[in-house]
């Protein structure tokens, strides 16, 4: 049974899941070096924002399949060291989102009419009504940056309560924008004209003290700063400094440089400014919604299927994925065969994606072509996350062809593969949307499903040939599941497929390669 260690607070919701298929060891609080020495017998780690998952780390899960991150960022896992070693990283998109926009926004509203610091002083015993008056966020200006899941939530929820909105995100459409009520506009028009700034964009290079002393220098003195996205993007020294030199009007943070918030000057600072231990996704909801999500998907990856939401293997959204399943055991089936047919080093391979699969969705499935055609070489060590990066480092050319004119089914699939040995070819499609089934092998019509043993021959059509094809086998003791030829014309070339129920014994492919008329006898077990 897998091994799945917990190394964060999880909802029981996903430790259940879970359970179905692996033992699962909550262990939370490790310190990196006591998550070093367990690691090694994990098939999966499972985390929310607490564990930093180094390459060191990495290196040490010897068996590690996949991380699951209960969350969306996944800043805390060194991804590229996870693809290097073929390890999936998959996140929860969208789990958390209504409970970040909420979040964003409570912190709006208590930032406005200083609800902490008001809480607080009643429950000293004061009653202090002059300190405390706020003011409106009806009618002002709130600027998003960044409209994506959270921003979008948080802008639409913001328009209701009769907020002007501005948007800044380079990677969002101006018709986007317009629906959600935003107008974008460049960062700097955003940030001389909000009187609220909502941060709602992942932590990168380009986004890393987006907030500085230069950038604060440009707001209102009143403007009014939320960050519930990520520590880092607003630098924390120069916040400090602008609060309390009243050059901005304060500020709302649930993120942080360094997180837990060791020493620093932010705690010193009164009711402008107010500070929440990472509470963004701290909901009941959210957390049972991650929690599911996530532990749905290592499920998944350990059962061997493909995960719906994996921040490592390009172009694989949940939608794809759902209308690329059935194709992608057939791209990787297609690619183990071809690479068996060539045998030895295989320099390029060239994958045509026929029909309805003549779209740039369908560019997974060459991934798993290649995923299936590194198989004999790398066994397990192969998946969807590092296909490409193995096929590259072993110099293997790809081309993939687009052709969209419609064949005998609705999609199917072509691979040539050229190698130090020759040239083979097969192509494949599904049978009611589900059976896999070889349609040409070498360009040669036949229509078989594939099964784990099977032996191909290259042959010329004449009388006779199957029959003694059939006796060498059976003097071998080797027993035909079920045989088709495909050939072109009568008595030309022909190809043979044939499914066996054993691995065919060492030795028989030479004797069978002296029946006369057969040229060529492969093997491959699928
Ligand atoms: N405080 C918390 O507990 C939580 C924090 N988060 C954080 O919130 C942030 C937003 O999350 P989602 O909305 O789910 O992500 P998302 O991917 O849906 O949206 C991010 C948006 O930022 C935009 N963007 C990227 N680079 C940008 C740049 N340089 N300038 C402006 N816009 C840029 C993207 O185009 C995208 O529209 C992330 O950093 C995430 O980690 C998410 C959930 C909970
Ligand atoms: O796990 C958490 O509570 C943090 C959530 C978060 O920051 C995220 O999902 O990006």
């Amino acid at each position: 049974m897998s091994k799945v260690l917990v190394s964060d607070p999880i909802d029981q919701a996903g430790i259940d899941i879970l359970s179905q298929v692996a033992t699962v060891d909550v262990k939370t609080g490790l310190k990196p070096a006591e998550l070093i020495e367990i690691i090694g017998e994990y098939d999966a780690l499972m985390i929310r924002s607490g564990t930093r998952v180094t390459q060191e780390i990495i290196e040490a899960g010897t068996q590690l399949k996949i991380i699951g991150r209960a969350g969306v960022g996944v800043d805390n896992v060194d991804v590229p060291a996870a693809t290097r070693k073929g390890i999936v990283v998959v996140n929860s998109p969208e789990g958390n989102t209504i409970a970040a926009a909420e979040h964003a926004l409570a912190m709006m509203l208590s930032l406005s009419r200083h609800i902490p610091d008001a809480n607080a002083s009643v429950k000293r015993g004061e009653w202090d009504r002059k300190t405390f008056v706020g003011a409106e966020v009806y009618k002002k200006t709130l600027g998003v940056v960044g409209l994506g899941k959270i921003g979008s939530h948080v802008a639409s929820v913001a328009r209701a309560m009769g907020m002007k909105l501005l948007a800044y995100d380079p990677f969002i459409s101006t018709e986007r924008a317009e629906q959600l009520g935003c107008q974008l506009v460049d960062l700097d028009l955003l940030f001389q004209q909000a009187d609220y700034i909502t941060l709602h964009i992942p932590k990168t290079p380009e986004t890393t003290h987006l907030i500085n002393a230069a950038t604060l220098a440009k707001m209102k003195p009143t403007a009014r700063i939320i960050n519930c996205a990520r520590g880092g993007i607003i630098d924390e020294a120069a916040l400090a400094a602008a609060i309390k030199e009243g050059k901005i009007g304060g500020a709302a943070l649930d993120v942080y440089e360094s997180e837990p918030l060791g020493e620093s000057e932010l705690r010193s600072l009164g009711k402008d400014l107010i500070l929440t231990p990472h509470l963004g996704a701290s909901t009941s909801e959210a957390q049972v919604n991650v929690a599911i999500d996530v532990a749905e998907q290592i499920r998944d990856v350990l059962l061997g299927l493909p995960a719906r939401s994996a921040v490592n293997i390009p172009g694989l959204s949940p939608d794809i994925l759902e209308e690329l399943k059935p194709y992608m055991q057939l791209a990787e089936t297609l690619g183990n065969l071809v690479g068996q047919l060539v045998g030895g080093r295989v320099e390029t391979l060239n994958v045509t994606l026929q029909g309805e699969l003549a779209t740039n969705k369908s560019q997974p499935l060459v991934v798993a072509a290649l995923k299936g055609l590194l198989y004999q070489a790398l066994r397990e060590r192969v998946n969807y996350v590092n296909a490409s990066i193995e096929a590259k480092e072993r110099g293997i050319r790809v081309i993939e062809t687009r052709d969209a004119s419609v064949r005998d089914y609705a999609g199917s699939l072509h691979l040539e593969a050229t190698g130090t040995l020759g040239t083979h070819s097969v192509t494949g499609a599904l049978l009611g949307d589900k059976e896999i089934h070889l349609t040409d092998v070498d360009g040669f019509p036949i229509n078989v499903p594939p099964t784990k043993y099977m032996l191909f021959t290259l042959h010329r059509d004449m009388p006779g040939i199957i029959g003694k094809l059939g006796s060498l086998l059976g003097s071998f003791n080797v027993n035909i599941a079920s045989m088709q030829v495909g050939r072109k014309i009568v008595r030309g070339d022909a190809v043979m497929a044939l499914s066996i129920d054993d691995p065919l014994p060492d030795g028989i492919l030479d004797e069978i390669t002296k029946v006369p008329g057969i040229r060529d006898a492969y093997t491959v077990t699928l």
